[in-house]
């Protein structure tokens, strides 16, 4: 068996040797040409983990079509954004594939989750993702990680975790798609958050209270979209929340750090030189939100800052200053 991994960024990298070190050959497919002679030359990415020794079961290559050849097991690594155009320029040799998703976000245009997208173009084809508190750069390092492989078909996501689990990277089943993608993306748009309370010196307490009530807003919309609540609590949820609004391995938390003090969305993109998911998700949500008919006040503060030219300090006042009001409206029996 081979396995092809679409897409040579940080967490592409990070999961196609973490999978050679399990005895399972990979593809690595980059969009550069340049980028996958290099892997092949040097046994590193040229540009992200540039530190990392490639196992080398791991092989690089910019041809789409050898990268699919004979690989039934499609991991799909790239930003949620790219998903769409990537599948539609799948070469017609690509015959039915078991996919796994990495990508953490909601689609700008339809404001659907990844499986959505997925579903829409390759709908007979069996899916799943893996998601949870997973940073490239430690999952490299072999630093012990717990994350959750999802599928409706329970299955599927057992044959993803035999495929991933292993001594420092233990992988949970579940069979919530949905609240296991909605925390994944909807977590980037809190961290976004996060920093910027950090780069405002707001103090432990705010960043604690932001993370709790970004969590009460993820769920909000988690819910709405189908999840089940309870997915929220575990890894993908609270898990993942956790690492990116406290690590400053998290590309969304330095966004919000860059923002917070000061640059333009732009300079802070620039200086990342890597995806913040969280700047496009939100957008998805702003969109798409009021079909939701949701109060989301972390992220409708995200976009003014981001996208609206509103001032941090103006975002953190607006959430302060709210009516008062009981900690869970919603409550229900759970
Ligand atoms: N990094 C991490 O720790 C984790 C990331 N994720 C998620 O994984 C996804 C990918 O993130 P990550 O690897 O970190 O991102 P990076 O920014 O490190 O890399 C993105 C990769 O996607 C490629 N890419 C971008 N646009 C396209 C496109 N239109 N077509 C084809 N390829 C494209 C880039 O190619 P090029 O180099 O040519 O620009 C690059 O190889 C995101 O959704 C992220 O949230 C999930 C868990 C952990
Ligand atoms: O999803 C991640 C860790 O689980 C990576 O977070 P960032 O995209 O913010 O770096």
């Amino acid at each position: 068996m081979e396995v092809c991994v679409l897409g040579a960024g940080s967490w592409g990298t990070a999961v196609a040797h973490l999978i050679a070190q399990g005895g399972i050959p990979v593809r690595l497919w980059c969009r550069r040409e340049e980028q996958a002679r290099l892997i092949g030359a040097s046994g590193r990415n040229p540009h992200y983990l540039k530190g990392l020794l490639l196992h080398q079961d791991v092989r690089g290559t910019a041809n789409l079509e050898e990268a699919l050849a004979g690989t039934e097991r499609v991991i799909l690594a790239v930003p949620t954004q790219s998903v769409r155009p990537l599948l539609e320029s799948l070469p017609p040799s690509a015959g039915p594939k078991r996919w796994l998703n990495l990508a953490k976000g909601l689609e700008i245009a339809t404001g659907d989750l990844v499986h959505r997208v997925v579903a829409s173009l390759r709908p007979k084809d069996p899916y799943s993702v893996l998601s949870g508190p997973s940073h490239a750069e430690e999952v490299a390092l072999g630093l012990p990680t717990a994350v959750v492989a999802a599928s409706r078909d329970l299955e599927e996501a057992r044959a993803w975790q035999d495929l991933l689990n292993g001594p420092r990277f233990r992988v949970y089943t579940g069979e919530d798609v949905v609240g296991t993608e909605a925390g994944g993306a909807l977590k980037n748009v809190v961290a976004v958050a996060a920093g910027i309370a950090r780069a405002m010196g707001l103090g432990d307490n705010a960043l604690a209270a932001l993370a709790t009530r970004g969590l009460a807003e993820m769920t909000r919309v988690a819910v709405r979209l189908g999840a089940d609540p309870l997915t929220l609590s575990g890894l993908a949820g609270v898990g993942d929340l956790l690492a990116t609004c406290y690590s400053l391995h998290s590309r969304n938390l330095r966004l919000g750090l860059a923002v917070g003090a000061g640059k333009t969305l732009e300079e802070a993109r620039a200086e990342l030189g890597q995806v913040a998911e969280g700047a496009f998700t939100v957008q998805a949500v702003v969109r798409h939100g009021e079909r939701l008919g949701l109060d989301l006040p972390i992220a409708w503060g995200v976009h003014r800052v981001l996208f609206e030219g509103a001032s941090p300090r103006l975002l953190m006042e607006d959430l302060l200053s709210r009516d008062p009001k009981p900690e869970r409206p919603e409550a229900s029996p759970l």
